[in-house]
């Protein structure tokens, strides 16, 4: 028999019946739920007379519609108030777990949930939010669904899904200074294009990602939505036992070492066969930043922005022509020295305490450039408490950075917080979508410290470039 991938692995130990085709029904470890997801499925769930299968594998907390606001408390934003109580009622009926606001635990579910331990390698973890792959890091089968697919997975702990196909995408070499798994990830995406993992899992392997940390594995994971595929996974080593030994929810102990014997297991075999392989020398990438509207229009800081006319395919130089009007940006313009009025330091993508950091050491004794608005909005209530605790909120607030309370806040845009119209913004996060931090706002996604060095300087400029 030919090897297994780590993803194959998986999936064989969560086959509860093959449905042929291609198709199985699978045992679902992990489910989590957020505000927006969360109250929809769970009341469906109820409608259909049914009941929540097994409560204790099941986890929820409110981030999306929930307000940033120093002091906010569930209502302070009052469309998300409903969807609070919704879901604060919904999981006690159902016997859920519900991390909530100003809890230890409560965050963005893709910070909380590693975090906290609830997400281990092994593990087939689901949650209605297309950045479920984050997970994937700790070396977790880990994929969004859609509403009436958590419904079902509430009620019976399975779900029933079609085998995509492996591909791993090789990054060998060492990352030069100042350059992160962001740029990274923008990277990729840009070389190989929003919809090249369309209908894959994939795989992250090579020198590069074994000396990643697993805070940037999660960001890298993140991004990996932003290339089309549902799943990307990184093989669990010593980084991932050591990142989650004394999670809370993970196993303590002799249990816990017994786990990692087991989790050794996981990674792919040396003649395991993937339906792809990419290959990335991560010692080419300079900090990357998007220009346009979707992840794929990543350049190098030092790049220009695209001319649409140098584009031979007519579709292809609409779009580019659309995404650069909607930036207010000029072909062949450097896309450096741009003037920016928002900073978002933030998301799922990078709000865990290594991204925070990240942005610290940038902002440390320095200032936010007049007219520049710098948010950073903590991932999670725990990565806030750190964060406090070694001096970061205060080094923030000192250099005219507003500290913000934990959720996903204008990355979305689901809590009432924008952009305004027209204003450009250089973000951490992983959506650049029109409209996506709020309606004619403009998004530059970039890492932490490329972030903090626009607020500082108060135009997108270099890491490193700072005075
Ligand atoms: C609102 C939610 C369902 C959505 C997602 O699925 O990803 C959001 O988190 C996003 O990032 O766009
Ligand atoms: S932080 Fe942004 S990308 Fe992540 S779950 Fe929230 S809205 Fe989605």
């Amino acid at each position: 028999m030919a090897g297994r991938t780590l993803f194959d692995k998986i999936w064989d130990a969560h086959v509860i019946r093959d449905l042929g085709d291609g198709w199985a029904l699978l045992h679902i470890d992990r489910h989590l739920l957020h505000d927006l997801s969360g109250p929809p499925a769970l009341a469906e769930v109820t409608a259909r007379g049914l009941q929540v299968h097994d409560p204790e594998l099941v986890f929820a907390t409110p981030d999306h519609a929930m307000s940033s606001q120093p002091g906010r408390n569930g209502l302070t934003y009052a469309p998300g108030g409903r969807l609070w109580t919704a879901l604060r009622d919904r999981t006690r009926a159902a016997g859920v777990r519900l991390f909530d606001l100003g809890e230890p635990g409560q965050g963005i579910v893709h910070v909380m949930g590693p975090e906290l331990g609830i997400v281990l390698p092994g593990l087939t973890v689901v949650c209605g939010d297309s950045h479920t792959c984050t997970n994937g890091a700790l070396g977790a089968m880990a994929f969004g669904i859609g509403s009436s697919e958590s419904t079902h997975a509430l009620a019976t702990q399975t779900l029933r899904q079609q085998k995509p196909r492996r591909m791993r995408i090789r990054c060998e070499g060492s990352l030069r200074a100042g350059v992160t798994a962001k740029d990274l990830a923008l990277h990729i995406i840009g070389k190989l294009g929003a919809a090249a993992g369309v209908g894959h899992a994939i795989e992250y392997a090579g020198s590069a990602i074994e000396a990643m940390e697993v805070e940037a594995r999660l960001t890298l994971c993140n991004l990996t939505v932003e290339l089309g595929a549902r799943c990307g996974m990184v093989a669990p080593d010593q980084r991932t036992f050591d990142y989650l030994r004394g999670r809370p929810l993970a196993p303590q102990g002799d249990a816990f070492d017994a786990a990692v014997a087991q989790w050794r297991l996981l990674a792919s075999d040396a003649d395991a066969v993937f339906d792809r392989e990419e290959s990335i020398d991560v010692s080419v990438i300079r900090p990357t930043i998007t220009w346009g509207t979707s992840p794929e229009h990543a350049i190098a800081i030092d790049d220009r922005v695209p001319d649409p006319q140098a584009v031979s395919d007519a579709a292809q130089r609409e779009t580019l022509a659309n995404a650069l009007d909607y930036m207010g940006l000029r072909a062949g313009q450097p896309i450096a020295g741009t003037p920016v009025d928002w900073v978002f330091i933030g998301s799922c993508a990078n709000s865990r305490i290594s991204d925070l950091r990240a942005a610290a050491e940038v902002a440390r004794g320095r200032h936010v450039a007049p007219g520049v608005t710098a948010w950073v909005v903590p991932g999670s209530e725990n990565v806030k408490r750190a964060a406090e605790a070694e001096g970061l909120r205060e080094l923030f607030e000192a250099a005219g950075f507003a500290w913000r309370e934990p959720g996903c806040s204008m990355c979305v845009a689901a809590n009432g917080e924008q952009v305004p119209p027209q204003k450009r913004s250089v973000s951490t996060s992983n959506r650049n979508f029109v409209g996506r931090q709020g309606p004619g706002a403009r998004t530059h996604l970039a890492s932490p410290a490329m972030a903090a060095v626009a607020a500082i300087a108060g135009c997108i400029a270099d890491v490193g470039s700072l005075a």
